[in-house]
């Protein structure tokens, strides 16, 4: 890392310009090469610094405010953002403050603010980090956070946004033995089965990364295999599989796999992953509606708003606006029946999404039982090892939140439904 962070927080502030002001989102930055040319240290900092800003962003904007009489150019707004998150979060007063009028100094057309900065970051490092504590969490912009009230209840989404503010832990999969991970990796069993860590560093660093032992998967994007429950030998259907997480742990299982998925870029990730932890599985590019073939076992883990991930992807409320929701619903469903056209008699398709919305989960489902008189829920198939009870809806599909095992450090959200065909 450079030496004062100069260059790391310039970049967070950069990404933080394309996300808030050209609705961005930060995978997408990162795929286009915004950190490359950072020594790896300033890159992990500056996509830290950036999520984390986005996390508490709400807070910075009620303390900011008080210090500015009409709001500045978004580049030093952003900068004044990152700085009062650093600040507030514990960030050495001067060191902060010092690059953060650098990185403003240097700016050509804003240098000339680097005075505003520096006296609203002062106030903010004297009286910023005990007002922090007092604010409530950052809520969820309203087109998100409305239609998430009405399904869930105002005390749920109170959860989920304390959640998606407490950010995520770091969550594996083993490919053999959860018990000898967690103990190689200094983390927890989790009752479903998956390894979490809390204090987490460089992925790629970690004991068994290279040696393929293990895949980062959050503990619920870890549920819908299981609830699949693969045989060893049987061939399985993964459709929408990149970037393989549910693909690696059907091949764990033994099953024989063939992972589809649209996207070329992708899939090359499958391969990628794939070759890491030595398992074997058929990779097809090509549209999931439009391949063909016969199963006894599919999963579809559906594109979708991705609304249940925000804990991780805190980009995503700031940069969609739910606009392309009504177009991901429409090829879910589609998906679905053609998923369902592919399934033997007697077989088990699970439907599964990480959506937070219903529309992506229990209302599709209700409406493909409409459409399919020989479509059934498999209300057993969900009850897997450390699935509460209550978290099973009424079709009989399986709801998880953020809000959920809030003391073990919460879960992404996400639908999955096992789906049986008469025989
Ligand atoms: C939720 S992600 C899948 C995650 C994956 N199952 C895993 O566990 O790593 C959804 C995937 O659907 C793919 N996708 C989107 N539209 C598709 C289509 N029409 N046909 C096939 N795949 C599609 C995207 O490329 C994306 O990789």
């Amino acid at each position: 890392m450079s030496d004062t962070g100069v260059q790391a927080r310039r970049s967070a502030v950069y990404l933080l310009d394309m996300i808030l002001g050209e609705e961005s989102l930060m995978s997408e930055l990162l795929a286009a090469g915004a950190l490359d040319k950072l020594p790896p240290d300033d890159r992990a900092r500056a996509q830290r610094l950036a999520l984390d800003t986005l996390r508490g962003m709400e807070r910075a904007d009620r303390l900011l405010q008080k210090h500015l009489s009409k709001y500045p150019p978004l580049t030093v707004r952003n900068a004044l953002r990152v700085g009062t998150v650093e600040l507030c979060q514990g960030g050495a007063a001067h060191g902060v403050v010092n690059a953060m009028v650098e990185l403003v100094a240097s700016h050509k057309k804003l240098g000339h603010l680097k005075g505003l900065t520096n006296a609203v970051l002062r106030k903010i490092a004297t009286e910023g980090p005990e007002a922090w504590v007092a604010l409530r969490s950052p809520r969820l912009p309203k087109w998100l956070r409305g239609p998430l009230t009405e399904a869930w209840g105002p005390e749920a989404m109170a959860g989920i946004e304390a959640a998606h503010f407490a950010g995520a832990p770091l969550d594996l999969t083993a490919k053999k033995d959860p018990a000898a991970l967690a103990e190689a990796v200094g983390g927890v069993v989790l009752p479903t089965g998956s390894v979490r860590v809390k204090e987490a560093g460089q992925v790629t660093a970690m004991p068994g990364f290279a040696e393929g032992d293990w895949w980062v998967q959050d503990a619920a994007a870890a549920l819908p295999v299981k609830i699949l429950a693969p045989q060893k030998g049987e061939a399985v259907l993964d459709l929408c599989a990149a970037p393989g997480g549910k693909t690696m742990q059907l091949a764990a299982a033994g099953a024989q796999v063939t992972a589809v998925d649209s996207s070329k870029p992708r899939m090359q990730r499958v391969r990628e992953n794939l070759a890491r932890v030595h398992l074997p599985a058929k990779v097809v590019v090509v549209d999931a509606r439009r391949f063909e073939g016969q199963f006894d076992a599919i999963l579809l883990d559906a594109p979708c708003s991705a609304t249940g991930t925000i804990r991780r992807h805190p980009d995503l409320p700031h940069a969609k606006d739910g606009s392309e929701f009504a177009e991901l619903i429409e090829l879910q469903s589609e998906m679905i029946d053609h998923a369902w056209s592919l399934l033997n008699p007697g077989g088990r398709l699970v439907f599964c999404t990480c959506s937070l919305l219903p529309d992506e989960g229990e209302v599709q489902v209700d409406e493909a039982l409409e459409r399919h008189p020989d479509m059934s829920v498999d209300r057993s198939a969900v009850q897997v090892d450390g699935v509460d009870p209550a978290w099973i809806s009424s079709e009989g599909g399986l709801r998880l939140r953020p809000d959920y095992w809030a003391d073990r450090g919460g879960m992404d959200g996400f639908y999955i439904a096992c789906l049986r065909k008469a025989g």
